[in-house]
């Protein structure tokens, strides 16, 4: 699936109206119909509604919905709120058409008695006031009515395309919106579904196909198992753990073994052949008594020196398939020139996370050194503002556009975490992840995450499927393990809720 900008909904309207000949009231016609057998297949029986429909063509779909709910015996009031004489065509057309049916009610500037009573008494309200077109703050009398409809408690709400008073492309609210229970958007998601606030006003929704056709391939996809799942596939009966990949952990600095030993857990759950943990010099001997199948070194904040019990001595002896950098790292004197060392070393795709993240983001001139290594780098909001120079807030106002611009310009694949984690590719396209849960927001899923991305990579997956499926299934996992309550679910619990979570999804 697909997700469209308003611009890219804009070009689809246009192709599909002009070059392929699709007269707009066929699709208008469509986009009411669908909304209307939404609301019916909720209520069977008919109801009383009120269709809230603006000026523009988001309004012209009321016209539909309020023409088709009559015709079902439903009770309908119409409001529209501006002037009849200015509807675009074929708004105009469906006004026309659902005057024979019922009567409007336009918003005078005198009150809005008439409208309050209206609401106070309905069992639906539609909102089709603003749909993909809203522009700026919401305007008089749009405003007051929003207020309004947010304090009918009683009443289910149902937006067209989209809530009014929300951003499609930012997911940000003009001032206020209104609380959908439920919206049916047309063609494609918005991105508004999957950003704050946004989100929180969409309700549950749907998509629904009304017959249009865009002219090129959208660049933002939402993650689903159909992108990665034939390379999750179940292992021959001849495998050896030398077919699975070696996984490098390297992190785990006093007090934060923890996070290595997640990150491990996780990869080996995730099918990893072979794990080797690499701590600071003097930890090493209380991890080993913590892990059982893991494999467990030391380094030394000075491991440029290529002795042979260095780390970097051991990068070019051992065949690792992939490392990860971070999980509980710290941070200590000459990290810069130890993690540039290292970068310069690795061929295989390294993951950035946590400290390793820090510390990039205090020398981003890192990123000029000569590195073989595909990179990924997996910053949750806080570390992702610490590599921009800017704040959280910043951050998760424009997590899309944040996401993109910063792969674009380091070439890293950038996993930007969150409850709809955005994946951004260095050629500009996206993916937006879906799954997950509040259970997840607990130090130590990260490391997990860390882990899975790490073990599809080792395994040999590619970096776009490893890091799809990995963000896919922990979020999935996440959701698996809420059994009990949310906030009592452990880190444990969600590893061994990757078991089954891998078993549904393999084929
Ligand atoms: N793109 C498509 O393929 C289709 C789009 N359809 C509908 O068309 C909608 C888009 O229609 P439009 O482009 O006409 O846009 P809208 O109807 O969403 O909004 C435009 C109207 O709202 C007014 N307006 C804009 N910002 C405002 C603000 N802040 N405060 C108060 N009034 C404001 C404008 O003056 C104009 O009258 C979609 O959301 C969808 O519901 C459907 O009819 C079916 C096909
Ligand atoms: N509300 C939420 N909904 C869905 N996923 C969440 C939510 N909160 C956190 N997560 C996920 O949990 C993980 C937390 O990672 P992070 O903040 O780095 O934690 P840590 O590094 O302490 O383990 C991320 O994958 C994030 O997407
Ligand atoms: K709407």
């Amino acid at each position: 699936m697909y997700l469209c900008t308003t611009e890219e909904m804009r070009e689809l309207d246009r192709y599909t109206i002009e070059t392929i000949g699709i007269p707009g009231t066929v699709l208008m016609e469509r986009a009411g119909l669908a909304v209307t057998q939404a609301i019916l297949s909720r209520f069977p029986l008919p109801k009383r509604a009120i269709v809230l429909i603006g000026t523009g063509n988001n309004g012209g779909d009321g016209w539909v919905i309020a023409r088709h709910l009559c015709q079902s015996g439903w009770e309908v009031k119409a409001w529209l709120l501006g002037d009849p004489s200015k509807l675009p065509a074929d708004a105009r057309c469906f006004y026309d058409a659902y005057r024979h049916f019922g009567s409007v009610s336009v918003l005078s500037a005198q009150g809005m008695d008439g409208l309050e009573s209206d609401l106070e008494d309905t069992e639906v309200i539609v909102d089709a006031l603003l749909g993909t077109g809203a522009k700026d703050g919401l305007r008089f009398p749009i405003d007051q009515v929003v207020q309004k409809v947010n304090q009918c408690h009683r009443a289910w709400t149902i937006a067209v395309d989209l809530p009014t008073g929300v951003n499609a492309d930012t997911g940000k609210v003009m001032d206020q919106a209104i609380y959908a229970d439920y919206t049916v958007t047309f063609a494609y998601p918005k991105w508004a579904f999957y950003l704050y606030p946004g989100a929180d006003y969409v309700g549950d929704w749907d998509v629904v196909e009304i017959g249009t056709v865009l002219p090129v391939t959208p660049k933002v996809q939402v993650n689903r198992p159909s992108l990665w799942d034939k390379a999750l596939c179940h292992r021959s009966p001849w495998s050896h753990k030398g077919r699975f990949g070696h996984l490098l952990v390297i992190g785990g600095a006093d007090g934060m073994l923890g996070a290595v030993r997640m990150a491990g857990a996780a990869a080996y759950r995730c099918g990893t052949g072979k794990v080797t943990l690499t701590v600071p010099q003097g930890n090493e001997q209380s991890l080993k008594g913590a892990v059982m199948q893991e494999m467990v070194w030391s380094w030394s904040g000075d491991d440029y020196f290529a002795d042979e019990s260095s780390l970097s001595y051991r990068l070019r002896s051992e065949q690792f398939s992939a490392v990860v950098i971070g999980p509980g790292l710290g941070r200590f004197p000459g990290e810069e020139k130890w993690l540039g060392h290292l970068l310069e070393q690795i061929e295989h795709p390294v993951i950035l996370d946590a400290d390793a993240i820090n510390i990039l983001a205090d020398h981003p001139h890192l990123l000029d050194l000569k590195i073989a290594a595909p990179l990924i780098c997996t910053p949750h909001p806080g570390e992702m503002a610490r590599l921009l120079r800017t704040t959280t807030q910043d951050v998760e106002q424009r997590r899309n556009e944040v996401a993109r611009e910063y792969a674009m310009s380091t070439g890293m694949v950038v996993v930007l975490k969150g409850r709809f984690t955005i994946i951004a590719f260095p050629d500009g396209r996206q993916v937006v992840n879906p799954s997950g849960h509040p259970a997840l927001a607990k130090a130590g899923s990260g490391d997990v995450l860390t882990g899975m991305i790490g073990a599809w990579l080792a395994q040999g997956v590619s970096i776009e499927e490893a890091v799809l499926m990995a963000v896919y299934l922990h979020g999935k996992a996440g959701e698996h393990s809420v059994t009990s309550a949310e906030q009592s679910v452990s880190v444990d619990e969600i590893l061994a809720a990757l078991g089954p979570v891998i078993q549904q999804y393999s084929f």
